[in-house]
């Protein structure tokens, strides 16, 4: 049933620990290996005649080699809540953890090939091969809650399947509180991050994305949102073999946007170009975003430029006042105008009347050093260092307990989209006319 791609990836298979016990074991041996490395370090340290510090000891490599690999083996949840953390405070973390951030981002294993049999017979029918010219048991990608396959219908059609770990959905609410509990542990997130309410959210979030029925219906939504548009390609769902556990769709070929980074200035300005414009249109006109803009979920074709879109099950339709005070927020820094950035931002849950006037003059300060982006005719994120002036400039929130207000949900993964798509754009070196985007929605 196998067809071989030596293009592909090869992932190591690992049983992903399904039951609770498991999975509660699975976390005990992390803590081990935490205190464990932690006593190595400081006796490390003081053979080297150092005193032991919190950076030489908890924030020490071996401590983040060790989060990775069990945050990685255990998937779901852990890795979802290491991938969110790394997406809204990957810029502001201890440089020292930027490794396990990457590696969260990037690393995973793939199930062994009996509990992937196991799943697609549970959720099929025991000679579900009938469907099939082919179905390739390697994996074209294995991310946080599934893995991907690529596989040839009796009718020709090329399908990815995307094939959930088992157990994921059962244990959201435990993995998620047990890894948050260890992080605080190890005191990775500095005191201004509001870890509770990320946490609260990060189930939210991943409830929702753990039902494929419901990702296929965002697709369609999707689909039809960008039917006929010449700068995306979104694929087509399949639904006869889609179940909640196996998400089906037509197969895109096409590249990783990482390789973008390799491709002339001129096309790496008009795709990044084009996904400022969806963004823009998501939140202003569409008012439904697709709120998880990392690297793995765009492919593009570096002939025609276009953009391929996947993974949608972190779709959210946003209230209008919530598309109202961002467009708000965005015409009045291009404007300066201080006193509309603030009303705006109170009514977003951005700042609230509780804040001190210290805390309110920083943010404003921040957000009229970054409207320079929406005032130049065009804008390079990476040239301008905006993020490095922006961690400046707001460095001092971060210390002070729970300084970030927590927004509700939507404004949350509004953020979230808006942070994922600049990060992009400040990664691939781009140059875009972000005024002129932005005034076609005045
Ligand atoms: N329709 C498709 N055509 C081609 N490749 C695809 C398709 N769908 C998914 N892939 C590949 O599989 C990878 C993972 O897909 P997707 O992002 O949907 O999975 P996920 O489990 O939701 O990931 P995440 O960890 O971001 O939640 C993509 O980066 C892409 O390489």
């Amino acid at each position: 049933m196998s067809e071989p791609d030596d293009e592909k990836p090869r992932y190591h298979e690992k049983a992903v620990p399904s039951s609770r016990f498991s999975r509660v074991a699975k976390l005990g041996s992390l803590a081990g290996s935490l205190t464990g490395n932690i006593i190595k370090n400081t006796v490390g340290a003081a053979v080297k005649a150092q005193k032991p510090t919190v950076k030489n000891t908890l924030l020490h490599l071996d401590n983040a080699k060790s989060v990775t690999k069990h945050l990685s083996q255990m998937r779901g949840a852990a890795m979802k809540l290491g991938q969110m953390l790394s997406m809204d405070a990957g810029e502001i973390l201890p440089a020292e953890w930027e490794p396990i951030l990457a590696m969260l981002r990037e690393k995973a294993h793939c199930m062994p090939k009996q509990q992937l049999l196991d799943m697609l017979q549970s959720n099929w029918t025991a000679n579900w091969q009938e469907h099939f010219d082919y179905f390739d048991f390697e994996p074209i990608a294995a991310a946080s809650i599934g893995q991907v396959h690529k596989a040839r219908l009796k009718t020709g059609e090329e399908l990815a399947i995307k094939v959930q770990y088992p157990g994921v959905a059962n244990s959201i609410d435990s993995d998620l509180e047990n890894v948050a509990g260890l992080l605080k542990l190890t005191r990775l997130i500095p005191k201004g991050i509001d870890i509770d309410s990320i946490l609260q959210q990060a189930k939210q979030q991943l409830k929702q994305e753990a039902d494929y029925l419901s990702e296929l219906e965002f697709l369609s939504t999707f689909k039809a949102l960008l039917a006929d548009d010449p700068r995306f390609i979104v694929p087509t769902p399949y639904s006869p073999l889609s179940t909640t556990e196996i998400l089906c769709m037509e197969f895109i070929d096409a590249r990783p946007m990482a390789e973008l980074a390799y491709e002339t200035k001129n096309t790496k300005n008009t795709v990044m170009t084009h996904l400022f414009e969806l963004l823009f249109e998501e939140m202003f006109h569409f008012k439904f975003v697709q709120s998880d803009p990392n690297f793995a979920n765009f492919l593009f074709n570096p002939d025609t430029r276009q953009v391929v879109l996947l993974d949608f099950g972190a779709c959210r339709t946003i209230r209008d006042s919530v598309s109202d005070d961002y467009k708000n927020v965005a015409f009045a820094m291009q404007k300066q105008d201080e006193a509309q950035i603030l009303s705006s931002l109170l009514k977003l849950g951005l700042l609230n009347e509780n804040n001190s006037e210290e805390m309110k003059s920083t943010v404003i300060k921040a957000c009229l050093t970054a409207s320079e982006s929406v005032q130049c005719e065009s804008y390079n994120f990476k040239q301008a260092q905006i993020i490095s002036r922006l961690q400046a400039q707001t460095k001092s929130l971060m210390n002070k307990e729970n300084a970030i207000a927590a927004p509700d949900f939507d404004v949350a993964l509004v953020n979230r989209k808006v942070a994922g798509i600049v990060l992009l754009a400040n990664k691939l070196d781009v140059d875009i006319k972000l005024k002129e985007l932005l005034n076609e929605h005045a």
